[in-house]
């Protein structure tokens, strides 16, 4: 059988060397294409020396289009504005797009919506297995409990990040919304400051902490009078993003168009 082809978008960046190093671990899988933003001094660099794996022969380059219509399949861990560029690109090239980027407006959710209906996108705020299961559990327990129990998400990453709340606590806000049968938007508070009032019942508050090289920390905590549950996940390796973003790459060929999740992936839809 043919090694499926993969490319990696923002190939220089944190996330970008954590999935050329995956992908190189992965039976069946090579790296075919490696894209940086014009004018980075990666360009023209080996894509597998950059990320620390030996030579693969692979230079980065920023002719994205070029890349596209020679892969099976991209990852996407870099920027909103770039990424809806890169889903209209795949969108053209039919490959699967495997999106970790987080941050997105409405405007930008808009446009990826639009690319789904030719491209095959995967998406999730965060690609390991247990954020995904927490995830699913915290859907689980918002739904069990009523709304005597206040729901605040609360999370934690490294000095360079530079969206708040993270993807991974939105993730975590819209599942107990859904988990309580309402809408996030109209239930999330987002940002605390000076005389904001007694919590409102119903909300789902974030808080987002910063600093040093912190890879992702998420609890979602349920308290109620005189006891809390808290559901936490702690992200040890960049590793563990960059394998759920490969195994996505892997279940997308053959499917769609059409966006799907990292439930769908991992078959936690139903959990
Ligand atoms: N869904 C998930 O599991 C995870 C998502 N993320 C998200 O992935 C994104 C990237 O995170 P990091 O790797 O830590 O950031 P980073 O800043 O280290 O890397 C981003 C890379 O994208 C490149 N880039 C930006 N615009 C580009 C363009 N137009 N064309 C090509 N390359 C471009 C930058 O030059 C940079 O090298 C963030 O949105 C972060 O929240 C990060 C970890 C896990
Ligand atoms: O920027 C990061 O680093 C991470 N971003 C994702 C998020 O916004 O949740 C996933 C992970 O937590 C690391």
């Amino acid at each position: 059988m043919e090694a499926l082809r993969i490319a990696v978008t923002g190939a220089a960046g944190r996330m970008g060397q954590a999935l050329i190093e995956a992908i190189t671990a992965t039976d069946g899988c090579v790296v075919a294409g490696a894209i940086e933003r014009a004018g980075h001094e990666a360009l023209g660099k080996d894509a597998g020396e950059l990320a620390g794996v030996g030579r693969l022969d692979v230079q980065v380059t920023d002719q994205a289009l070029d890349v596209f219509a020679a892969v099976d399949a991209v990852l996407d861990f870099t920027a909103p504005a770039a990424t809806v560029e890169f889903a209209d690109l795949a969108a053209q090239a039919r490959i699967v797009h495997v999106i970790g980027t987080t941050g997105f407006t409405s405007d930008h959710e808009a446009r990826l919506e639009a690319a789904a209906r030719h491209a095959t996108l995967v998406r999730a705020g965060n690609m390991s297995l247990g954020v995904n299961l927490l995830t699913a559990l915290t859907r689980r327990v918002a739904q069990a409990l009523d709304a005597d129990w206040d729901i605040e998400i609360v999370e934690m990453h490294h000095r360079h990040k530079v969206d708040a709340p993270s993807g991974t606590a939105l993730m975590l806000g819209d599942a107990a919304a859904q988990g309580r049968g309402v809408l996030l938007d109209d239930v999330a508070d987002r940002g605390r400051d000076g005389q904001t009032g007694a919590r409102k019942r119903g909300d789902i508050g974030f808080a987002a902490l910063r600093g040093g090289s912190v890879v992702g920390e998420h609890s979602a905590i349920f308290a109620a009078e005189k006891e809390r549950i808290v559901l936490s996940h702690i992200a040890e390796d960049r590793s563990i993003f960059a394998r759920g973003a490969v195994k996505a790459a892997q279940w997308g060929q053959g499917k769609g168009p059409g966006s799907f999740s990292m439930l769908d992936v991992l078959g936690l839809s139903d959990f």
